[in-house]
């Protein structure tokens, strides 16, 4: 199977009207249609191996991003899985380096979602086809910018260390699942109506920890904050997030306004970039109890050590799609491991909760070995459109049995909402004009 040779990428634009009914909106997306760029590698196999990727984004961005995934698809095509796997490192390298690409990155933006749409799809293809050790593991995490905070060996050690009792930890996940939090009963869009609805519907069904979004008016974050923690009562957990709508000191006096309501962290309280400005709202939240969590707009592996070294957040939101793939959320959450940050990671969006269940199962039985304020958030939509879609039960993230990265969509549902010529995008184009 390794010997077998990619032979195409294509790659579609895929987009869900989900900003009708408000789905994921939040203080600076305040009309989101949740979006894929979604890539299929086709195999010279008899046995129609093939794989799955792709990259979350929002609406109008997504043909943007399709545009990268087919200027990288050159350097893909024409590879065998074995090529590939056996530098793994100098692959990752050549897709995120290649000379005449690099300037419109290097390793952040558009380019960087590319590279994580086709990384993912390459994971998918090996998933399907053989297991890992911890060596074979480190071989594919480019160090390069991160030797100062994470070395080789030290990567190495953290994974045969954590070893012991890597079997009970499985049965136990298997058993159990991973904790997850809800998004869903709390976009910035709901009214208050549709918030009390969703929590107590949320609450019967088992949940217990729930994130709202703030940061668009203090009022009415006052009035949501307060309803949402009623419904939920003193013992449930409650997280907000506000996705970068404040300069730093404006956060600090918001945040401090809502701490009555006890939230476990602020999630993007300024710009994603701003490291020192993060650490000075941990500094300055740290009394009041609420910790600072940041990742889905961090844009690699480099960002994510410098918010480690400075101590600027508390919790590590690792996304699929963000970063370069696998490879690059491997250093990621070794790098929080030897911090000692818990990873929680980020999936509002189509398709994240599928991939990034299999890393933070990952990041528990083979990495962390710890529960300890870690949770992997969850969001109720779209996840007809897959295959091996995620199961919850009792709040808790089931693992995943099929093999491969969770990500192949069905047909059906990638040509119905494919942009523009897609009959659910053709509908509503016609309903305009009526
Ligand atoms: C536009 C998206 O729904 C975001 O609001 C979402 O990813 C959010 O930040 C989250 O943490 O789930
Ligand atoms: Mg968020």
């Amino acid at each position: 199977m390794l010997e077998r040779k990619i032979t195409h990428l294509t790659v579609r634009d895929v987009r869900f009207p989900t900003s009708l009914e408000q789905h994921g909106s939040d203080a600076m997306h305040t009309d989101p249609d949740y979006s894929v760029a979604y890539v299929v590698l086709e195999t010279d196999s008899d046995a129609a191996l093939k794989g799955y990727g792709l990259t979350f984004t929002v609406g109008r961005g997504t043909e943007i991003v399709v545009c990268a995934v087919k200027a990288l698809s050159t350097l893909v095509v024409g590879k065998t899985l074995k090529e590939i796997i056996s530098d793994f490192r100098g692959f990752y390298r050549l897709l995120s380096s290649d000379g005449q690409m690099r300037w419109v990155g290097p390793e952040k933006g558009v380019i960087q979602l590319a590279t994580a749409a086709i990384l993912n799809a390459v994971w998918d293809l090996w998933a399907r086809v053989e297991g890992k050790d911890p060596a074979k593991l480190i071989s594919c995490i480019d160090f390069r910018y991160i030797t100062d905070a994470l070395t080789e060996q030290e990567a190495l050690d953290i994974l045969v260390k954590a070893k012991k009792g890597q079997k009970s930890r499985e049965e136990q996940m298997l058993k159990e699942g991973y904790p997850a939090y809800t998004t869903s009963c709390a976009w910035l869009g709901y009214t208050d109506q549709q918030l009390t609805k969703l929590c107590s519907e949320a609450l019967a069904q088992g949940w217990n920890k729930f994130k709202v979004k703030v940061g668009a008016d203090l009022q009415d974050d006052i009035r949501r904050c307060s309803l949402i923690r009623k419904l939920i009562g003193p013992n449930n957990t409650l997280m907000i997030d506000a996705n970068q709508r404040w300069d730093v000191n404006e956060a600090i006096t918001w945040v401090t306004k809502l701490a009555e309501f006890h939230p476990l962290w602020i999630e993007e309280p300024t710009c994603p970039d701003d490291v020192l400005g993060h650490a000075s709202i941990s500094k300055a939240l740290a009394p009041l109890g609420i910790g600072v969590a940041t990742g889905e707009q961090c844009h690699n592996r480099v960002m994510f050590k410098q918010f480690l070294q400075a101590s600027a957040l508390q919790f590590v939101q690792i996304d699929s799609c963000r970063v370069g793939s696998v490879n690059e959320n491997l250093a990621i959450i070794l790098m929080a491991a030897k911090f000692n940050v818990p990873v929680c990671p980020h999936a509002g969006g189509v398709g994240l909760c599928e991939l990034v269940q299999h890393l933070i199962l990952f990041d528990y039985v083979s990495v962390s070995a710890s529960l300890n304020n870690r949770m992997c958030e969850y969001v109720d939509h779209l996840h007809e459109h897959f295959k091996s879609p995620t199961i919850i039960r009792n709040a808790h993230y089931i693992p995943p049995k099929d093999p491969g990265y969770s990500c192949e969509m069905l047909e059906e549902s990638v040509q119905k909402h494919q942009y523009p010529q897609g009959e659910v995008w053709r509908a509503i184009e016609q309903q305009g004009k009526q």
